[in-house]
């Protein structure tokens, strides 16, 4: 190789050694990708000489030095010169240590890190790059702008062994993905979900009997009413609480997803990166977590059969009436992946919307408990508008200002999954002067944007006021930022909008709501992504 090789360089090529050299020299950005190419093929030649795989021991050491020094200069031409952007420090390869990752209420924690990073809070961990975004314009700027390039989900190998992979909100961005979204439109788009009104309906008044009776607590009634309305509008099957055995599995399921390293919570899926974790064995500092996964498995995997296999039996004795023997009916028998796509389109309707309902549900019980004069507000709307007595429904929504005011208010006090779900980028990206490698997981700090107190005034106050407008009319419902971003935004943002405005409005015509039963106010805004 001569120094025409290599453009614009001013390495001395007289000997081997300046590989070494442009190795340690963090930056490599003026070099092509022809050139680097050359300089790779030359580094190969040095710590190769006699060709690969090596025989000696010698050679064998000098290889593994060599391919982690060509590792090393692939990563640093890649930066193409740029900064990644700020953020804490961590170790090499290891980069930042698991005591150093927040893992509870961790979005206040990265909040709190942006007065002294700014907007983009960049970290790594086992190789995989990690990206907060805290402001609705950096995240308006990659995850809707540049959607065709942020719309993936992370995907390790022990997510084929959870299977987890199967869920449509983890799917990679792929045909499989556009299918599933494209089914979950069909049924979930804004002028369909009204099919699911007659049961939102029937349950929510179910649910406010219960709330009277009930030897149940407070939060798992409210789970029960989320649940119950997934699995009958879906399934078209009637559980008796969240502790039958079926919600009960997805409710576990969730648990240990968080312990296995979910990805709602930035870093914690770091370890999955690490090459090879997938054989290491079960006595093996973090071998335990291949059980954890496959454990998550099988609860995956029963979590989808269990409803489904209810259904057949259903169908087998005739009933046709459930969503998914109408869809079943419409399907191919002999086309097996369009079946798939329903059976776990079921799955992950299940898996997504329960607790999101249920933590929207309880945000609310607790806004009414600590601010009663809140209550009193929406209960004199009630009684104004609709007289004393009469119980709302869809079509009251438009005359109730004050009760969607507190609707808009319970998503933005504390939304339910307050950091969303990572989107990972597909290509490598620039964004103010800052590199953002392929395949960073990007999370969108929803909390911090809906707590921006330059936007909302006394941003910990729950305020309904502030959704009231001089004109009467309200924000789009797509400008609810806790239904997240891009081409991932939530597909199920209208049926969930139905649930908990009628869940608000009934409640709040039903019941007064004062000082939560028998529990600690942190169990409704507590420590959990979801809750
Ligand atoms: C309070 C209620 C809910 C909230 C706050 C919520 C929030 C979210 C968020 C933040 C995401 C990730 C968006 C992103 O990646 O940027 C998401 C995705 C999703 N949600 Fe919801 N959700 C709720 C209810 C529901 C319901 C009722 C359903 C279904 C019936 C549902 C189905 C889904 C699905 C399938 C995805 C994955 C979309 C994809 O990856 O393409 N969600 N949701």
């Amino acid at each position: 190789m001569t120094p025409d090789d290599v453009e614009g360089s001013t390495y001395d090529y007289s000997g081997k050694h300046y590989i070494l050299e442009a190795v340690l020299i963090p930056n490599m950005g003026h070099l092509s990708p022809n050139s680097a190419c050359v300089l790779v093929r030359e580094m190969i030649d040095y710590f190769f000489p006699d060709g690969f795989p090596p025989t000696s021991t010698v050679g064998m050491v000098n290889s593994i030095l060599g391919m982690s020094l060509i590792i090393l200069f692939l990563h640093y031409i890649s930066r193409d010169s740029l900064p990644y952007p700020p953020g804490p420090q961590g170790y090499w390869y290891i980069g930042l240590p698991n005591s150093k990752v927040p893992s509870k209420k961790f979005w206040l924690t990265y909040t709190e890190w942006g007065k002294k990073y700014g907007d983009l809070i960049h970290f790594t961990r086992f190789g995989k790059h990690y990206l907060v975004l805290n402001s609705l314009q950096a995240t308006r700027d990659i995850l809707d702008k540049q959607a065709r390039i942020t719309s993936d989900r992370a995907n390790a190998q022990l997510d084929h062994i959870s299977h987890t992979e199967e869920i449509t909100s983890l799917h990679p961005y792929s045909d499989k993905w556009r299918k599933s979204r494209r089914l979950f439109h069909q049924i979930l788009r804004a002028d369909a979900t009204s099919q699911f009104r007659p049961i939102q309906t029937r349950q929510i008044h179910d649910f406010i009997e219960s709330l009277r009776s009930s030897k149940h607590t407070l939060k798992d009634q409210i789970s029960t009413v989320s649940q119950k309305i997934m699995f009958e509008a879906i399934y078209g099957l009637e559980i008796s609480s969240n502790r039958d055995e079926m919600p009960t599995n997805s409710r576990e399921t969730l648990d240990v997803d968080v312990g296995a390293g979910s990805i709602i919570t930035p870093g914690w899926d770091g370890f999955k990166y690490i090459p090879f974790i997938q054989y290491l064995p079960s006595w093996f500092p973090n071998g335990q977590l291949i059980a954890a996964h496959r454990v998550l498995g099988q609860m995956t995997q029963d979590g989808a059969n269990k409803p489904w296999d209810a259904v057949q039996e259903k169908i087998a004795d005739g009933d046709h009436s459930s969503l998914i023997a109408k869809l079943l009916s419409r399907t191919d028998p002999e086309n097996h992946e369009e079946i798939h796509t329903i059976k776990w389109f079921g799955a992950t309707s299940l898996a997504a919307a329960a607790d999101t309902t249920m933590s929207a549900i309880s945000t609310f019980f607790l806004a009414m408990s600590l601010y009663p004069h809140v209550q009193s507000k929406g209960q004199e709307e009630l009684n104004t508008v609709l007289g004393k007595g009469r119980m709302p429904t869809f079509d009251d929504r438009p005359s109730l200002p004050y009760i969607e005011a507190i609707f808009r208010e319970v998503m933005r006090w504390h939304p339910a999954l307050p950091m969303g779900i990572a989107h990972d980028s597909l290509e490598d990206i620039i964004y103010e002067g800052y590199y953002i490698p392929k395949g960073t997981s990007i999370y969108a700090n929803i909390w911090a944007m809906t707590h921006d107190a330059s936007i909302y005034k006394d941003p910990d106050q729950f305020i309904p006021e502030r959704h009231l407008r001089e004109d009467g009319h309200f924000d789009n419902i797509n400008s609810i930022l806790a239904y997240g971003f891009g081409r991932r935004v939530c597909v199920g943002r209208y049926m969930a909008n139905d649930t908990i405005w009628l869940a608000i409005a009934v409640t709040l015509a039903a019941v007064e709501i004062s000082g939560l039963p028998n529990e600690n106010v942190e169990d409704y805004y507590g420590d959990g992504a979801l809750w």
